[in-house]
């Protein structure tokens, strides 16, 4: 047992100094927001980035000091949309994140964000293909089943597509499913593991229970937490009562998934992360974008997983999500197409 761990604690170290030789920019575009402070707060805690560019329309230079103090070897920068800040802040990145954008007040839903925060996603699209058009770019800002098509028909427009490298970020879904289902269950979360399909607003996100590989939930009590994950958003922009949406979960969350897109690019196999990708698993059915498990490569997306084995029931919600998603997809492609 001792020597075994002596081996793991070996075998990490080694993994640790192979990673730590790579060069990897992370660049945050949003960085002075809810998310973006503590997103770039928790890429400076990652040993795998060497190079930290925080960009924001106001306040990215003032987190960049506060950040830049803490020591850890990465070099941190903040740029502004001064000169050639955004350029600056992309040339030569490996990740791109994106929590640039309004968040949801009570009331509202993640579509009610769309006549803001298309037209930010779309341009910084623009000018990531032009300055980091091979980067991996992680989509967080709202509505993200149609920022996504937003930033892969800009993408397209400028002939830089690759399929492989964008990313809607839904792992916040996967994050609060593994909490909510170990409340219920009185486990810890870390053994919890909950594949969530579809995309990212209410009845598109579908967690399927069914696959989690514990004893199943029945009647109220699937149904109370089913809708604890489609709308658990809902629940703290509503505690929030004005002042935004999550914030600190989802820094964790888009942290939690750059460093996979890390790993996986340095070499580690059988990284799998759900996430919102251009999927062949519903093109047949028009719906070009899709949330499933994705096996994570050097080249991004490696495996897209097949949605596998559902319940009835699971089957009922996924259907309920076809439907909303394409709509949410063709929206994006469409406001594109007409305000290029
Ligand atoms: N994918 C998810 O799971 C998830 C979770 C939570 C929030 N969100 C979304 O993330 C977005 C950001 O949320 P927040 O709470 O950080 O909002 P926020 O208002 O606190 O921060 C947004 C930041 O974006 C900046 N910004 C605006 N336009 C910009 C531009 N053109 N270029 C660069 N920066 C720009 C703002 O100056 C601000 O600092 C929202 O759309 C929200 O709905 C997504
Ligand atoms: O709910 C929101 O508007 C923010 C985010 O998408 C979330 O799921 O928390």
């Amino acid at each position: 047992m001792i020597a075994s761990r002596q081996l793991f604690g070996a075998i990490q170290r080694r993994t640790f100094s192979v990673s730590a030789r790579q060069a990897s920019k992370v660049t945050v575009l949003g960085a002075g927001g809810g998310i973006g402070q503590p997103l770039s707060l928790l890429m400076k805690l990652n040993p795998r980035v060497t190079e930290l560019a925080l960009y924001d329309i106001k306040g990215a230079p003032g987190v960049a000091a506060d950040v830049g103090h803490i020591n850890t070897k990465s070099n941190v920068k903040g740029y502004t949309p001064e000169g050639s800040g955004l350029k600056d802040a992309l040339t030569g990145a490996e990740i791109v994140l994106i929590p640039a954008g309004v968040p949801r007040k009570p009331g509202m839903t993640r579509d009610d964000l769309f006549n803001t925060n298309a037209s930010i996603v779309r341009d910084l699209a623009k000018a990531i293909a032009d300055a980091a058009p091979d980067a991996n770019v992680l989509v967080i800002s709202n509505p993200v089943n149609s920022t996504v098509p937003i930033c892969a028909e800009v993408l397209k427009s400028k002939n830089v597509y690759n399929p492989k490298r964008l990313f809607g970020v839904t792992t916040l879904d996967v994050v609060r499913a593994s909490r909510f289902i170990s409340q219920y269950k009185g486990t810890d979360p870390a053994d919890e593991n909950i594949v969530v399909i579809g995309g990212h607003s209410g009845a598109t996100i579908v967690p399927l229970l069914s696959q989690s590989g514990g004893p199943e939930l029945t009647g109220k009590d699937l149904d109370d937490f089913v809708y604890r994950v489609q709308f658990g958003g809902d629940e703290v922009v509503k505690a929030k009562d004005g002042a935004g949406s999550a914030t600190l979960s989802m820094a964790m969350a888009g942290a939690r998934f750059a460093e996979s897109l890390l790993k996986a690019a340095q070499g580690q196999k059988g990284v799998v992360e759900p996430t919102f990708v251009d999927s062949p698993l519903y093109k047949d059915e028009g719906i070009d974008f899709f949330a499933s498990k994705v096996e994570l490569g050097p080249n991004g997306v490696e495996k897209i997983h097949e949605v596998g084995k559902v319940t009835d029931h699971e089957q009922k919600l996924l259907e309920t999500c076809k439907a909303d998603l394409k709509k949410n997809i063709e929206k994006g492609v469409k406001f594109v197409k007409e305000n290029p």
